[in-house]
């Protein structure tokens, strides 16, 4: 935006006033479009859309508690803990000079505060056991305290096996919630994508937006969200981007592999990458450190697998691979997929059946094996420090808020 100057007037004031703020009486003012500005110190301004949380009454006083980028980078510096990011509490607090003003201004910044369409009331799902077992810190330290701030309503709950967090995401009444919010790593975010999606009610369910905040071993899905617009993937920067209530919709992978099917949208994996992740939860005790270490010792005595793969490119993709038909012979085996209206991808009984497609009409090609790796990408980082699938569709997105929407069906055939 251009600066203000004669072609360019500066926004009218939604409220200006002289408050005692610092100690002296000075003029503050709500722009038009939601900047807060005052005289003196460093940070002068404050973006309600960007930067304040919320605002309290305190006595004579208002209280606007924010939290601002201090230009260091991803410093962790929020909260005296890690996961802070460059973010920094900041409270601005002033005291308008009657109590008509104080009125007024109790009143403009609440209504700029609603304007915004934030969240009111989160289902958080908290994984003591993800990654480095820092969930309950996280929550504690990080979330929490801004939820709060925010005047965000949230109900907690920890999960307490494997599929937990699916049997929850399929059962949650969420006519009560603005949002699901995954404290963990991607497992849990795809549990609770899996458990929607298998409810009979799937449709609506599906565009329940989805927070993640990075507490597990793999957070690539909020890596990818953070990073596209130039953020550090840390818990502040994840939970401000929910309480701003950004979202971006996602592909959705449907998946079938013998009888079992089921949903995906990080990523799928064949080979070494599935093999590090299964194979090294021996070596859980070890932390994330788990996955390099397994992960050398899958490479110094690689494993190749046979096989084919049968794809349909994308757009710029289609030179790649041989072509083939929708049908065929593979390794050996024939492998006809299901002629029918839909695709083969169904869920039997209740939820989403896979996308409304006719196989038989796309141009498939294939790559033969054998193959070390097999590692098909929806967003380009596959964890926090690998970036596995620069060119992977990109994510615009302000947010670690996240749509589904559902576009895409993989068939996976190992033989
Ligand atoms: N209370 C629990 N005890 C054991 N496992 C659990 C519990 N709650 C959830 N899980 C399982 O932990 C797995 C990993 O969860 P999460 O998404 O938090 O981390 P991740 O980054 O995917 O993996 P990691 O566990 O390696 O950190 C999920 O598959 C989930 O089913």
């Amino acid at each position: 935006m251009d600066p203000p100057g004669a072609d360019n007037p500066p926004p009218p004031p939604a409220i200006s006033d002289r408050v005692l703020i610092g100690g002296t009486v000075d003029p503050v003012t709500l722009t038009a479009d939601g900047s807060l500005v005052w005289p003196g110190g460093r940070h002068r301004s404050l973006s309600v859309e960007e930067e304040v949380l919320g605002v309290d009454a305190e006595g004579p006083r208002i209280r606007i508690k924010a939290l601002v980028d201090d230009g260091a980078g991803d410093r962790a510096c929020w909260a005296g803990g890690k996961g802070g990011g460059g973010l920094v509490r900041k409270d601005v607090v002033f005291e308008p000079l009657s109590e008509e003003s104080r009125r007024l201004w109790c009143d403009k910044l609440r209504g700029c505060l609603d304007s915004l369409d934030r969240p009111k009331k989160l289902f958080i799902l908290l994984n003591p056991f993800g990654g480095k077992k820092l969930a309950p810190k996280t929550l504690a330290n990080v979330v929490k305290p801004l939820l709060e701030d925010a005047s965000i309503q949230f109900d907690i709950q920890e999960t307490q096996h494997q599929f937990h967090a699916k049997e929850v995401a399929r059962s949650l009444d969420l006519s009560k919630y603005d949002g699901i919010v995954c404290v963990s790593g991607d497992g849990i975010l795809v549990e609770v994508v899996n458990g929607l999606l298998e409810r009979e009610d799937w449709e609506a369910a599906i565009k329940v937006p989805i927070g993640i905040v990075p507490a597990g071993t793999g957070n690539g899905m909020v890596k990818s969200l953070l990073d596209s617009v130039g953020e550090p993937c840390t818990a502040s920067y994840a939970t401000l981007a929910i309480i701003r209530g950004h979202k971006k919709s996602l592909d959705v992978a449907a998946i079938k592999q013998g009888d079992a099917k089921f949903f995906s949208i990080l990523m799928l994996s064949w080979g070494l990458v599935a093999d590090i992740d299964i194979e090294s939860e021996k070596y859980r005790w070890m932390g994330s450190a788990r996955l390099d270490f397994y992960a050398l010792q899958r490479i110094l005595h690689l494993r190749r697998y046979s096989g084919r793969i049968s794809f349909v490119p994308a757009p710029g993709y289609e030179t790649h691979g041989e072509p083939t038909s929708y049908s065929g012979n593979f390794g050996g085996k024939d492998i006809v997929f299901e002629k029918s209206e839909r695709s083969s991808a169904k869920v039997e009984g209740q939820g989403y059946q896979g996308p409304d497609v006719k196989l038989e009409e796309l141009s498939w090609r294939s790559i033969d094996g054998p193959f070390v790796s097999i590692w098909l990408h929806n967003v380009p980082w596959g964890g926090e420090d690998i970036m596995a699938a620069p060119d992977a569709k990109e994510v615009y997105v302000q947010s670690a808020m996240h749509r589904i929407s559902l576009n895409f069906e993989v068939h996976l055939m190992v033989f």
